[in-house]
């Protein structure tokens, strides 16, 4: 993104082109021939501001002209708008017996966003994104999307979003193909769009040679794409991916990374986890890192790690690295 333009450095002296000009007391004609000295100070004390009379009026205001041109040349650039919330995460609290896995999680998603979050093994992100996509209830709090309360209106809100839960639980016993048909009708498309759309995800995901077969008998990577192509067939406006890349091959991985970055210009929303910051830093515009059910930084990428890299933000907030000690007898190896 481009930033605003900025003023020329060379413009802060010519803003007030009367400046120069305006030191009155030297100019004025009333005193011609008292020249300046150490006292006129002291003078300029003692005697009330009324008796600095006569002077001659100030000079003639031509050069206001320009500075007016160089206020209009110096005018700030029109502000963008701020975009709408796409998604509203507001105070989540969620407990599972005496764990607490979210305690108190506040998120604003801009529409267009492509937002990443992070966080260590056990900080909460599968248990927000669940919550997010309506599988999971929360114990408080509130998740609009679009305005849609996804708790309250939850038919409504499951249109909006495309969900890639982190646990799979795909009816593994239909093929890919039934899988992507299924999905697409459950959503309340009719047959035809379904089944042009399948066949375009298919080619996208490159599965063409396994659109036949169980989900069942997929590898990971597999398994992943079809249910990212799942979560797309309705063309939803927010799309909650739970780690999409893990078990990707890199080839499949940079494919998916174009198909979400096309999904995001044109003005769909993504809200994905990963644990990979290198991925998060590239892709992704927003950033929240959440730490033990708490969202301890969040916003643009560039102000969430600041000068440092987001691993090095990240390993900072999380409470940095645990030294690889006690396991000496890892070094001993066994007979
Ligand atoms: N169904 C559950 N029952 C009991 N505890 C749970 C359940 N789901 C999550 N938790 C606990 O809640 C906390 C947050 O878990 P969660 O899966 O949300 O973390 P995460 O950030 O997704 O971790 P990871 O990066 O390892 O996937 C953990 O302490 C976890 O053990």
């Amino acid at each position: 993104m481009s930033s605003l333009p900025e003023t020329p450095a060379e413009d802060g002296p010519r803003a007030n082109p009367v400046s120069p000009v305006e030191p009155v007391t030297e100019s004025a004609p009333s005193e011609p021939k008292k020249p300046a000295t150490p006292r006129a100070p002291r003078t300029r004390e003692a005697t009330p501001r009324t008796a600095a009379k006569p002077r001659t009026p100030a000079k003639p205001r031509a050069p206001r002209a320009p500075r007016a041109k160089a206020a209009q040349k110096t005018a700030p650039a029109p502000v963008p708008e701020p975009k709408p919330t796409a998604l509203g995460i507001r105070q989540l609290y969620k407990r599972f017996g005496s764990t607490i896995a979210l305690d108190g999680v506040s998120i604003d998603v801009p529409e267009g966003s492509f937002f990443g979050l992070v966080g260590p093994n056990g900080a909460g992100k599968t248990t927000m994104l669940s919550i997010v996509s309506g599988l999971l209830r929360p114990d408080s709090g509130e998740v609009v999307v679009h305005d849609v309360d996804v708790w309250k209106q939850p038919e409504r809100a499951k249109h909006l979003i495309g969900v890639l839960p982190d646990r799979l639980r795909l009816f593994d016993r239909l093929t890919g193909a039934q899988l992507l048909y299924y999905s697409g009708t459950l959503r309340g498309l009719d047959g035809a769009t379904v089944t042009s759309r399948v066949n375009d995800l298919v080619e996208a995901f490159g599965l063409e040679g396994a659109v036949g077969r169980l989900v069942a008998d997929y590898s990971a990577g597999m398994t992943k794409k079809i249910a990212l192509a799942a979560a797309l067939i309705h063309s939803p406006r927010v799309l909650v991916l739970d780690e999409p890349f893990e078990s990707v091959d890199p080839v499949s991985a940079a494919n998916i990374t174009e198909i979400l970055q096309k999904y995001v210009a044109s003005g769909g929303t993504v809200v994905l986890s990963s644990h990979s910051m290198d991925l998060i830093q590239r892709i992704c515009d927003r950033v929240a890192i959440i730490v033990a059910g708490v969202v301890l930084d969040s916003g643009t990428a560039d102000e969430v790690r600041g000068q440092k890299t987001l691993e090095e933000r990240f390993v900072e907030l999380a409470g940095g690295r645990k030294a690889a000690e006690g396991l000496e007898w890892l070094h001993s190896f066994s007979e």
